[in-house]
């Protein structure tokens, strides 16, 4: 084996990383175990283990340790990072763009007389539309997971389009031509540059615009160009919990804070003050410096 003197901390400290996860997951599967697979909660990994100990009781298929701890793991990951990143992202446009903030706080007042009454899933969800756009929007613009992988099961082809832009700006003479994949090839999905696509969203794909993601009699948002969750059946299966988790802490925080740059970004020129949506890749898009000052409402 080569020693890597300059790898050697950095990988020490990942090593260490993935057995601390490790040991806590088991700590939490362990724990599910004692609870009798009488489950008390809604937490996620205590139902996956109960249901596993029930299917053990009953001799079907069951889960091995190991199998318990990637699903745990899987969830960790997926589903706590890329929604942590998300808000940091939500939370930071908000300071940016105080209009949005301010339609979002409205929307959220309208909701009930009562500003300290406590909101509802399923009568207050749904009517949080804009609220709702603003964090697609966010996740049009910063998307955690930018790119997917995939290995191609048949020859396919695919139909992809080119187009050139007028001088006023607008997309023009819009060209469809196939593209021919083989079967095994590994290709990779670029959903940012699909969010970013002219085509389905307009000259102004780099501006904050939630109202894109608002159908009117006129205008349908393009369902098929927003795969922030992927699409198809490998899509996101979190994808409702993180849009309800998102809205319900950021409806929570407009209604009691105003959310604004922080103190020493404020006299600063807005190309300075967005340095607070700064991202650098990692396992997915993380946010670098999300930072934002809260103002108690009265
Ligand atoms: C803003 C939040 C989230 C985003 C943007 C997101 C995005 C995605 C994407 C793009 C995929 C497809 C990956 C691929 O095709 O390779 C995926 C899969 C998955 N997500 Fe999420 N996710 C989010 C939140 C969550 C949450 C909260 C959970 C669980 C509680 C979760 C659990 C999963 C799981 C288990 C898969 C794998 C599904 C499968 O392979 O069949 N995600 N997610």
């Amino acid at each position: 084996m080569i020693p890597l003197p300059i790898l050697g901390p950095k990988l020490r400290r990942i090593r260490q990383s993935f057995n601390d996860i490790k040991e806590h997951m088991m700590e939490v599967v362990s724990d599910a175990r004692m609870d009798t697979g009488v489950v008390q909660d809604a937490a996620l990994l205590r139902n996956l283990v109960a249901s596993n100990v029930a299917d053990e009781k009953l001799g079907t298929n069951r889960l091995t340790d190991g199998e318990l701890l990637s699903n745990t793991f899987v969830f960790l990951v997926a589903g706590h990072e890329t929604t942590s990143h998300t808000l940091s992202f939500m939370v930071a446009l908000l300071a940016l763009y105080p209009l949005v903030q301010r339609r979002v706080y409205e929307e959220v007042q309208s909701l009930c007389d009562d500003p300290s009454a406590i909101l509802n899933y399923k009568e207050h969800m749904p009517k949080l539309v804009y609220t709702t756009a603003v964090f697609y929007e966010t996740l049009r613009l910063f998307t955690v997971a930018p790119r997917l992988g995939r290995v191609v099961l048949a020859d396919t082809t695919l139909v992809a389009r080119r187009f050139k832009t007028t001088l006023d700006g607008n997309v023009s003479e819009v060209e469809e031509y196939p593209v021919h994949i083989k079967q095994g090839s590994n290709i990779i999905m670029d959903i940012s540059a699909v969010h970013m696509n002219p085509i389905h969203w307009g000259m102004d794909v780099h501006k904050f615009r939630p109202e894109r993601f608002i159908d009117t009699p006129s205008y349908r948002w393009p369902r098929e160009a927003f795969l922030a969750f992927s699409t198809g059946p490998r899509s996101c299966i979190g994808q409702r919990f993180s849009t309800t988790e998102s809205l319900c802490l950021v409806s929570t925080l407009v209604r009691k804070y105003e959310i604004c740059v922080p103190l020493d970004l404020r006299s600063k020129p807005f190309s300075r003050q967005r340095s607070i949506v700064d991202w650098k890749t990692w396992l997915t898009m993380t946010p670098s410096n999300a930072r934002v000052s809260l103002r108690r409402r009265n």
